[in-house]
């Protein structure tokens, strides 16, 4: 019972406050149309709430000119409510004219809105019936409207309060800017990412959700922790979840968490990621591959913000803003009926597609210069230079993993360099190809693959010998070990 109430007033905003006030006055005055519009400056009035069968499109745009309409700022001065009777005033303009076409002698009435004398807007109650107001339904109108201008209050009180914290938001990220510490993380000055950087900044302040979409490595994960960064729910958690490899009891345990003895192995209780990340982001990384039975539940979450543990009985409230990224094309899996159609258009309510690397080449300068400080510093090699050679060989490569690769790459020349610069031998790519762009000679082919073979030569002296583990020359070389070895048995290592 309790949770039931706590849940309907989380849900009143100022417009279903209006909405039940005047369903109550409905049955009380009979009216076919109520208009509640609220004071901007001296001289207007503009339409805020409508209700009744006799509402149309345009009633919600319309404004009162109370220059022109001295009649209704002769109502709202006297602070009575006017009953407007045709028959005895000829020369009355309707209110909604050339908005609403009412009969000739209908029942109208003028209620203004004030709090404490101070003018807040005005009620206006129509039926197309005549004498359908009468003395005792004026009298009621008059006490109703003191609530209406109380709920009147509260929706000018929220809209005040949305808009400086829009402001709050807005100025915050202005003064931002590009040199913010927050996108300082996400490197690249082409026209492809500075429109990426533009988007992130738009959405962030929103409560929309956001959906990631982008090649591997291409920095989906890094773009989500901007968006949370920037926006109004930086100081809640940024939690995450890894939607691959999950199955349904998984999936299910990880989002909304379990009660204890739920199932074989549940000795206590557990919250979720869902519950974790109340007020704040869950980022739903690889969210294509999310168990499809799943789907239902995660999509309720979202929508109604409710959920049960996994062998609970209790509803759990969570306020959770949802940043989801795949490298998939999740349209198509929805046509293959491998995801839901209703959770993809709930998820992709603003769509980001992240370049990836080779469509924005002007970036590896800059790119590669944040990584090489970066990681000159862990690795304890400051003052490393890139040599122009080595970065048109950056240049010219294809960057299948992306910035991820483009980032161990380097981490790799860093390791390999000697003398502070990193020269056209010390970069391995991860992915061998051939590359028609650079049409290198024979000789400097094997040139090449010897500065290469001495490396891996002295990597492996290292590992003394050792290609898997922590300590292999694999890991040294920061190559997966199948790569390492089918280098060596390329370049004829034994
Ligand atoms: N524009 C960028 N500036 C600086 N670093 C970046 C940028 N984009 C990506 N990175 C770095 O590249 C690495 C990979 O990025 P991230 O994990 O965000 O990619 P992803 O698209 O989520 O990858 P995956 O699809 O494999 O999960 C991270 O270390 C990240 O910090």
């Amino acid at each position: 019972m309790n949770e039931l109430k706590l849940n309907t007033i989380s849900y009143l905003t100022p417009a279903v406050t209006m909405d039940i006030l005047l369903e109550a006055i409905q049955e009380i005055v009979p009216y076919e149309l109520a208009v509640i519009s609220s004071r901007e400056g001296d001289d207007k009035l503009k339409v805020r709430y409508a209700k009744g069968p006799l509402i149309t499109d345009e009633i919600y745009n319309f404004e009162i000119d109370l220059k022109k309409r001295t009649d209704i700022r002769d109502v709202l001065i006297s602070g009575n409510v006017k009953l407007v009777e045709e028959s005895k005033d000829p020369h009355h303009d309707d209110t909604y004219k050339g908005v609403i076409d009412l009969p000739l002698g209908h029942s109208c009435m003028l209620a203004p809105l004030k709090i404490n004398g101070e003018i807040l807007g005005l009620m206006t109650l129509d039926h197309r019936q005549c004498d359908m107001f009468t003395p005792m339904r004026v009298n009621l109108t008059n006490t109703l409207s003191k609530l209406i201008s109380l709920a009147l209050a509260q929706s000018i009180m929220n809209d005040s309060l949305l808009n400086e914290k829009q402001t709050l938001i807005y100025e915050r990220n202005s003064l931002l800017g590009d040199v913010s510490s927050v996108l300082e993380g996400l490197v690249g000055k082409s026209q492809k990412w500075i429109q990426i950087i533009e988007k992130i900044k738009l959405v962030a302040p929103t409560e929309s959700h956001v959906m990631i979409l982008g090649e591997t490595g291409t920095g989906k994960e890094q773009v989500a922790k901007s968006i949370h960064a920037l926006s109004n729910r930086s100081d809640k958690p940024f939690i995450t979840l890894n939607c691959s490899a999950l199955n349904y009891n998984l999936a299910e345990s990880e989002l909304f968490g379990h009660e204890k003895g739920a199932f074989t192995g549940a000795v206590s209780q557990r919250r979720g990621r869902f519950e974790l990340a109340d007020g704040g982001t869950l980022f739903l990384d690889e969210i294509a591959d999310l168990p499809f039975e799943i789907q239902p539940k995660l999509l309720r979450a979202i929508q109604e913000g409710t959920f049960e543990r996994l062998g609970g009985e209790k509803t759990i409230k969570s306020d959770v803003r949802i940043i989801c990224a795949t490298n998939a094309d999740l349209l198509e899996k929805v046509k293959e009926g491998k995801f839901r159609e209703d959770l993809y258009y709930r998820l992709n309510v603003f769509p980001i597609k992240l370049p990836p690397l080779r469509e924005r080449k002007e970036d590896i300068f800059l790119l590669s210069n944040h990584f090489i400080e970066k990681l000159g510093k862990k690795l304890n090699k400051p003052n490393i230079t890139l040599s122009e050679e080595a970065l048109s060989k950056l240049k010219n490569y294809s960057w299948h993993g992306n910035v991820r690769e483009l980032q161990n790459t380097l981490e790799r020349a860093i390791i390999l360099c000697n003398y502070g610069v990193i020269k056209p031998e010390h970069i391995i790519f991860e992915y061998e190809e051939i590359n028609h762009d650079t049409a290198e000679s024979d000789d400097t082919i094997a040139a090449f693959d010897e500065e290469v073979k001495k490396i891996i030569l002295r990597a492996l002296r290292k590992s003394k010998g050792k290609i898997y583990g922590a300590d292999g020359a694999a890991a040294l070389l920061k190559l997966k070990p199948t790569t390492l070895q089918s280098k060596m048995k390329k370049l004829g290592i034994a």
